[in-house]
């Protein structure tokens, strides 16, 4: 009897995956999902199918959203201006209020829309929801050019996670859901605060010990002055990136937060191209994944 090879090339690839399978059955994913990377209708199908997948072969995976580009053009649309220090929208009480309504309206729901499209069940909540997460008001300072004098920042609304309880994500996960979690917390003063969305998934995967943080973005991974890829990172290394200015912008609380979730409790994570096709895939069932992997030591 004959054997079509290419039949037998997709058995062989299921069989490599085996051992991935298995190392991370019952583990969580914390996948966090970039607005730069929500591009395309291709691009949001082929995440959402690679997010159920992951659930059907046994990972927990949790999805954080962000929008800031979604944030943006509505802000536009309405006129108001904004700002961004090291990455961080300054929110002032009004700005809160849209980026409520995109990221825990629009977006969230476009996110449970596609899993559920892809044959998944999702359950959208944000920080606020089932006190998951307790936010405080971000203190920031910044030298003075010229002198050495710390000044400091205010950001108003924007958010750090001082207290994550993770009921309801293992509530949502032991019934078989996969939850989408937008990056509003509430404070204990009972305001609603904006947190930057790779802090937020920072903050869930360092409460669950996931054994990945996954940052979902619109680069392949950190670049090097010249361009290249950095594909294996400590946090000693990110300390000098981002000392000598080689990474800026958004990359700025995306390795902070990288950094963070490895000191404390998180195996590693991952910087990756989400506009590549099963990204996910290939960085999870590969033996060398895709993008950028930040761990603790070498
Ligand atoms: N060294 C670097 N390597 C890669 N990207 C960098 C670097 N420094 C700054 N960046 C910027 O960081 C951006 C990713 O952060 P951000 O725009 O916040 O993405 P997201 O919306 O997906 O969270 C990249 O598009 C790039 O412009
Ligand atoms: C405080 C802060 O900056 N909050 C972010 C929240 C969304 C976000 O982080 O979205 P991305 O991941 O797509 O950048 C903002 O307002 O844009």
């Amino acid at each position: 009897m004959t054997q079509r090879p290419d039949i037998h090339a997709k058995a062989e690839t299921l069989i490599e995956a085996l051992p991935y399978f298995q190392r991370y059955a019952g583990r969580s994913f914390v996948v966090k999902y970039g607005g730069n990377a929500m591009g395309d209708d291709r691009a949001a199908r082929e995440f959402a199918e690679d997010v159920v997948l992951l659930k059907a072969v046994g990972i927990n995976p949790v999805v954080v959203h962000g929008g800031g580009p979604q944030i943006g053009a509505m802000l536009e649309k309405l006129g108001v201006e904004t700002q961004f220090i090291d990455g961080l929208r300054v929110t002032d009480k009004q700005t809160a209020e849209i980026a409520e309504m995109v990221l825990s309206g629009a977006i969230n729901k476009a996110i449970v829309g596609s899993i559920a499209h892809a044959g998944g069940k999702a359950i959208g909540i944000s920080g606020k929801d089932g006190g998951l997460v307790t936010a405080t008001k971000l203190q920031r300072t910044q030298k003075d050019p010229g002198s050495n004098i710390e000044k400091a920042l205010d950001l108003g609304f924007v958010g750090e996670p001082s207290k994550v309880d993770t009921t309801i994500i293992e509530t949502v996960t032991g019934a078989g859901m996969i939850p989408v979690v937008a990056p509003i917390g509430v404070g204990e003063d009972g305001h609603t605060y904006n947190i930057n969305a790779d802090t937020m998934a920072g903050a869930l995967a360092a409460a669950l010990g996931a054994a990945r943080l996954l940052l979902l973005t619109d680069v392949s991974g950190v670049l090097d002055k010249q361009g290249n890829l950095l594909t294996d990172l400590t946090p000693a290394d990110i300390r000098r990136l981002r000392a000598d200015g080689t990474i800026s912008g958004g990359m700025i609380p995306k390795l902070e937060t990288c950094v963070q979730a490895v000191e404390s409790g998180c195996e590693a994570a991952v910087v990756l191209d989400g506009r590549v096709a099963h990204a996910m895939l290939l960085e999870f069932f590969t033996a060398r994944g895709a993008g950028t992997l930040v761990a603790k030591g070498r």
